[in-house]
């Protein structure tokens, strides 16, 4: 097989596949838990989309909420809720020209050059679009940012779809694109992802990416170090 294959289709995951871990961690994580405390005080202060969502958790007590929050952020949990409330409160950083996402330069290649790219991230829907809204563009020294929305095809995330651990969820999304599992090539560091996506006949490319956890079994998986081969 060549290091492409033959596929139609392309799902790729956000962390770890197309942008570092630590943009993730060390940028939109901490721009989310500074603005925690000033969310948590503004929940009553009327019917704004965050104040909706944050009544979502129904913890009353506004210093149990925010402890609530800051320990799902501290331990990395796919909190459906919480994807939702950081979509919103990223997006004020990345309209203030605050945040821009580092996404690899083979990645956003690949997506301006693929048919058919589709987006599966942990990360909300809105906060998919934003990520790929605001691209830090690798090839000019200014300021600016790309916009690579144009070139991808569709967006799934832990509310449309279901968990990325979970083979159901690359069903949904199949019946979604609507193409067969074997015409799609899913990409990603995660090898549980991995495996969920090969239990429904997805093809699966582990992405070995700089500062990505070691993985004890990689030799297991294609490995793609980078996408210019793809
Ligand atoms: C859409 S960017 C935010 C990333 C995020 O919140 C996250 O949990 C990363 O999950 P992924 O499935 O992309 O590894
Ligand atoms: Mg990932």
């Amino acid at each position: 097989m060549t290091m492409g294959g033959d596929y139609s289709t392309y799902l790729l995951d956000i962390e770890g596949t197309v942008c570092p871990i630590s943009f993730v961690k060390d940028t939109l994580f901490p721009y989310f838990t500074k603005q925690v405390s000033q969310l948590v005080l503004q929940q009553d202060s009327g019917d704004s989309p965050i104040s909706e969502i944050l009544s979502q958790f129904y913890i009353e007590d506004k210093q149990q909420l925010q402890a609530h929050i800051l320990e799902l952020v501290a331990n990395d949990v796919k909190d459906p809720i919480l994807k939702q409330l950081q979509g919103y409160v990223w997006a004020q950083g990345y309209e203030a020209g605050q945040i821009k996402a580092p996404v690899y330069a083979d990645a956003i290649d690949f997506i301006k050059r693929k048919d058919r790219v589709f987006i599966y991230s942990s990360g909300s829907v809105k906060a998919q679009k934003l990520l790929f809204g605001y691209v830090l563009d690798p090839n000019v020294a200014t300021h600016d940012s790309l916009n690579l929305n144009a070139y991808i095809d569709g967006y799934f995330d832990i509310n449309t779809s279901g968990k990325k651990t979970d083979a159901q969820s690359y069903a949904s999304i199949l019946r979604d694109i609507g193409v067969g599992a074997g015409e799609v090539l899913f990409l990603s560091d995660n090898l549980l992802e991995l495996d969920a996506a090969a239990a429904v006949g997805m093809a699966t490319g582990l992405a070995v990416r700089p500062g990505n956890a070691h993985v004890p079994d990689a030799q297991k998986y294609q490995i793609y170090k980078t996408f210019e081969d793809l």
